[in-house]
């Protein structure tokens, strides 16, 4: 079943179209990677699910409920984390959780059991600390252990990695991962290594609606290949492959790099090392990336 459905939605600020037919849906227990560029449109389109922004046309069912803007009742399937999360620094973690478990309507005793699951998950349980000596890394897991305190179906998060460093992105990431055992997951970035790293499904927004869209795998496969390197033991041995075999460029004194070239053109290259006796110590098809197939995309 899909969680979330979106179709043919729009929405404009003023004259400026951000969103234009914007169509997709995200199945259940899995990780959706929302990519865009800066402004593409990633943190409207949230909004607009979460009912907090109105859209100008088109329809978006959340666990097949139509969500009407200013109205919150489907947000009772949603957890959000936002970009910057804001807490009350002076309460701790487990404080903080009570406080969302009593506003959400939970009892007491499942607001205590739940905090303590929330909280080893996301690694704040020897936390005792005020929230306003935590580190953004920190907070940010407080943010997604807050967002998971009603068990949602849905978590929303907008950019969680942005501001984090990579060993704070990994922490990240690797709850997000987990945690798709219980729920659905839509995370927006405009980093793409986090992406390749954790998502199961990706769409690409461009220009108001996405530009690609499908697994990761189906993703790759799209594009042609990057071509290959050939990494040899003597800068003379790069040269004298580099005149049998022209179309390279020089990436060092002993490596080349053969861009756009196919997995047969590879072995066409492997044939002449043979015939002529240089041994490489290296040749291998460079694996298309995400990164390169957004810029083909986007045109950056
Ligand atoms: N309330 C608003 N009024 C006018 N324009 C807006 C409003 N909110 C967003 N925009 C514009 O809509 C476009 C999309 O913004 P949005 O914040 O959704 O993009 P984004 O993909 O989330 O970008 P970022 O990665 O920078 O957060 C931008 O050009 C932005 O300036």
């Amino acid at each position: 079943m899909d969680v979330l459905e979106l179709s043919h939605v729009s929405k404009a600020f003023g004259r400026t179209p951000v969103l234009k037919d914007l169509s997709f849906s995200v199945p259940e227990h899995t990780v959706y990677g929302f990519i865009g560029q800066n402004g593409a449109g990633k943190t409207t389109t949230m909004k607009i699910i979460l009912g907090l922004c109105r859209a100008d046309g088109g329809e978006i069912l959340v666990n097949r409920e139509k969500v009407r803007y200013g109205s919150g009742r489907t947000n009772r399937y949603i957890g959000y984390l936002p970009d910057v999360p804001e807490f009350y620094g002076y309460m701790t973690p487990r404080e903080y959780l009570a406080l969302c478990g009593r506003i959400t309507g939970m009892e007491d005793g499942e607001i205590k059991k739940r905090s303590g699951e929330l909280l080893e998950i996301v690694g704040l349980t020897q936390s005792d600390k005020r929230i306003q000596g935590f580190s953004r890394g920190m907070k940010q897991r407080l943010g997604i252990a807050q967002a998971l305190i009603n068990s949602p179906r849905l978590l929303i998060c907008d950019e969680p990695t942005s501001a984090l460093d990579p060993a704070g992105r990994k922490e990240i990431l690797d709850i997000l991962s987990a945690v798709k055992e219980h729920t659905t997951v839509i995370f927006s970035t405009h980093i793409l290594s986090d992406v390749e790293r954790i998502c199961d499904e990706v769409g690409l927004l461009h220009q108001g609606s996405l530009a690609l869209r499908g697994s990761i795998e189906e993703i790759r496969q799209m594009r042609r290949s990057d071509g290959f390197e050939a990494d040899f033991y003597a800068p003379e041995d790069a040269e004298y492959f580099l005149q049998l075999y022209p179309q390279g460029e020089r990436l060092g004194k002993t490596q080349l790099l053969y861009p756009g070239k196919s997995r047969k053109e590879m072995e066409k290259a492997m044939r002449i090392l043979v015939e002529t006796g240089i041994t490489p110590q290296r040749l291998e098809m460079k694996e298309p990336t995400l990164e390169s197939l957004f810029m083909e995309v986007t045109g950056t």
